[in-house]
């Protein structure tokens, strides 16, 4: 396995690229570390595929460098770079036995028969495939057929990074379950470099270590699952994690008032610290509050706007609440021991969990 890191590495599809959005993948330094599972999260466009392919050699960076442990393999071929991939489409030789098929890769190699049938027989293990490997793959469901396609990238233990590319979208909603499960297993056990793409934050969530989210060609967080969640660095991240995303309202400031910002013209009362960051930082200023951390007050409540709520949802662990707060978008989640009705509620919205922007970026908390 290696530890891969991205020097200044940027593409763009077209010649002579100037604004960042003539970049499919804009110019960035980032290391993914051996052995670390990373699942790469964004929406359809911002650049995963085009990442992938320059990790695995199918492209070549207009600039920037990627190294493997320290070594440069920008203009390397695939076939140098012992990289395993493994696609949202089964790949496999449907004339094949289950058997032949995961045993393929290795042979392609010349390792030893020996070691062919150790690891088949490993791998097969993991995958619950033991008595499948008998079986020639063309009758086989896709479901079936993408397992094997998964056994076939993790069947080699020299690979440089296994990558997956949304490999689960065939996959029945259970099975998907039960495969996330073993290969965060798999992981564990055998200590892979794994970068694992998806536009599904639940699978992102639940597989990685480190969940590195992507938008219009730029990473605009890496971290841990928990992270994200609590502390996004940009709006984006607070509005694509979370079901749903994190409720954002533009904010003033007035030079006068040392312990309140206002939204729309509602005043909320706020930790004067963070109103005299608000004041030091220059651009468009924005408060971001998750859904689980907006809570009732009694009226007038220090950091608590009155509220128009008109519509509740019982979700049995909660209630989803949906209304507006000075004229904008509001929806919380409230905890079930007092039954809310549609109508006006103060809502404490100031609270340690509320995040600041400016100009999208994290500036306070
Ligand atoms: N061969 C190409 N030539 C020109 N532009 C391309 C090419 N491939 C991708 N792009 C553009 O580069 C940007 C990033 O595309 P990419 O396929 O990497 O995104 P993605 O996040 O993988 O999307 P998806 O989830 O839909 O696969 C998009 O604007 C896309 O239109």
């Amino acid at each position: 396995m290696a530890r891969i890191e991205f020097r200044n590495l940027g593409h763009a599809y077209g010649k002579n690229p100037q604004a960042p959005e003539d970049f499919a993948l804009q110019p960035m330094n980032m290391v993914w570390e051996d052995g670390g599972a990373y699942a790469l999260l964004g929406p359809s466009g911002c650049g995963k595929s085009t990442l992938l392919n320059i990790i695995s050699g199918l492209l070549v960076p207009s600039h920037g460098q990627v190294l493997f442990d320290g070594k440069d393999m920008t203009d390397t071929p695939t076939r140098g770079r012992n990289i395993a991939q493994v696609f949202q489409f089964p790949v496999l030789y449907d004339t094949m036995t289950v058997y032949d098929n995961l045993a393929f890769p290795l042979r392609n190699r010349k390792v030893p028969e020996a070691e062919v049938h150790k690891r088949v027989h490993e791998v097969a293990e993991i995958l619950g495939m033991k008595d499948a490997l008998k079986v020639r793959a063309s009758g086989m469901s896709a479901d079936a057929k993408q397992k094997i396609s998964l056994g076939r990238g993790l069947v080699r233990k020299d690979v440089s990074a296994i990558l997956f590319d949304e490999p689960l979208t065939v996959i029945d909603p259970h099975l998907k379950w039960q495969l996330r499960r073993q290969l965060k297993q798999i992981h564990q056990q055998l200590k892979l470099t794994l970068i694992y793409v998806t536009h599904d934050q639940v699978e992102a969530l639940t597989f990685a270590d480190e969940v590195v989210v992507m938008t219009n060609g730029k990473i605009v967080q890496k971290g841990a699952p928990d992270a994200l969640f609590e502390r996004p660095d940009h709006t984006f991240v607070g509005y694509f994690i979370g079901s749903p995303g994190m409720n954002f309202y533009p904010v003033r400031v007035d030079a006068q008032d040392t312990a309140g910002i206002y939204i729309g013209n509602d005043r909320l009362a706020v930790d004067p610290d963070r109103v005299s960051q608000l004041k030091r930082a220059q651009g468009t200023l924005s408060m971001g509050i998750r859904p689980e951390f907006v809570e009732l007050a009694p009226a007038g409540t220090e950091g608590a706007l009155e509220a128009e709520i008109r519509h509740v949802q019982q979700l049995g662990t909660c209630q989803l609440v949906t209304g507006t707060v000075a004229g904008h978008p509001l929806k919380g989640k409230l905890e079930t021991s007092v039954p809310v009705q549609a109508g006006r509620h103060w809502l404490r919205l100031a609270r340690p969990q509320t995040i600041f922007f400016c100009n999208d970026e994290r500036i306070a908390q």
